[in-house]
């Protein structure tokens, strides 16, 4: 049943909210922000920056949640290392599956034998496996849950934005004319949906020369314009690198230092 006393929001939605409300809580679970990190296109790096940015609040000593919301095309446990792992399923409700620096994940991938069995499921079925992901899964006390959504502004995405209570969304976007339109529209629906939106990170925003160091801004996009129409403030750029493309999540200082400050601009919000 909704709930104010269980909820991450604390009762403190708007009313119109409050009449909508279809957020259903699980009185074990005490998560205090929910941050969706979302785009609309496919490919540009949610889930990257869903992985950096959960890894980088564990490392400021929240306690955190990510939730793979994306049902059909899981890659969270594979990013983390941990596509061997499966969680528990008890009576109580499942048991996400805990990282080496203590982050507590959920993927659909932890339920199926195989990673590689494709889902073939309705949108009902799948946007009902994300709304069990909020309500069954033991989350317990939680600073942050993170969710990585799936492309699009499909079922999933106004699932998660109806049945959890989102503090805000950051959208992840890449300087490409056609890639911002379609984030637009994402951004278009956060506002439909009134939920906030934090703010945008630019990845694969440019690559650097490995022999003299210079910036090469590889696509035309005009991010400021963007910005600009949208009313949306730029949390951070990163840059595309093998670093972040291969095993660097976090590992590689310079990209780790980049990250914190976008992970700064999140918290403050
Ligand atoms: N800044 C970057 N530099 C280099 N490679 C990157 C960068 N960001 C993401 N990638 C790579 O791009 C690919 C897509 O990234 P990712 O899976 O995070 O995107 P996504 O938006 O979550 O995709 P999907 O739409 O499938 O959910 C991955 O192989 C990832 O390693």
């Amino acid at each position: 049943m909704a709930s104010c006393d269980t909820c991450a929001s604390n009762g403190n939605c708007s009313d119109s909210k409050k009449e909508n409300c279809m957020v259903e809580n699980n009185p074990i679970n005490n998560v205090k922000n929910i941050i969706g990190v979302m785009s609309g296109k496919g490919g540009v790096g949610k889930s990257t920056v869903s992985v950096m940015l959960a890894n980088d609040l564990v490392r400021k000593g929240y306690k955190v949640g990510l939730l793979d919301a994306d049902i059909t095309g899981p890659s969270i446990p594979r990013l983390l290392g941990l596509q061997d792992k499966r969680a528990a399923v008890l009576e109580t409700g499942i048991l996400p599956v805990i990282a080496e620096n203590g982050l507590k994940v959920m993927s659909l991938n932890f339920l199926i034998d195989e990673e590689n069995t494709p889902v073939i499921w309705r949108g009902p079925i799948i946007s009902g496996t994300v709304k069990q992901f909020w309500t069954d899964v033991l989350w317990e006390d939680l600073d942050y849950l993170v969710v990585d959504l799936p492309p699009g502004t499909g079922d999933v995405a106004l699932t998660v934005m109806q049945v959890m209570p989102i503090t805000g969304v950051v959208m992840v976007s890449v300087p490409h004319d056609m890639v911002s339109m379609i984030v637009e529209k994402a951004i278009n629906m956060t506002k439909k949906m009134d939920v906030d939106v934090i703010g945008v990170i630019e990845n694969m925003s440019y690559i650097k020369c490995p022999d003299c160091g210079k910036t090469i801004k590889m696509f035309e996009g005009n991010t400021e314009e963007f910005l600009d129409k949208m009313g949306i403030k730029l949390l951070g750029e990163l840059p595309m690198t093998k670093e972040i493309a291969r095993d660097g999540i976090n590992k590689s200082d310079e990209i780790a230092k980049m990250f914190e400050k976008i992970t700064d601009g999140i918290i403050k919000e």
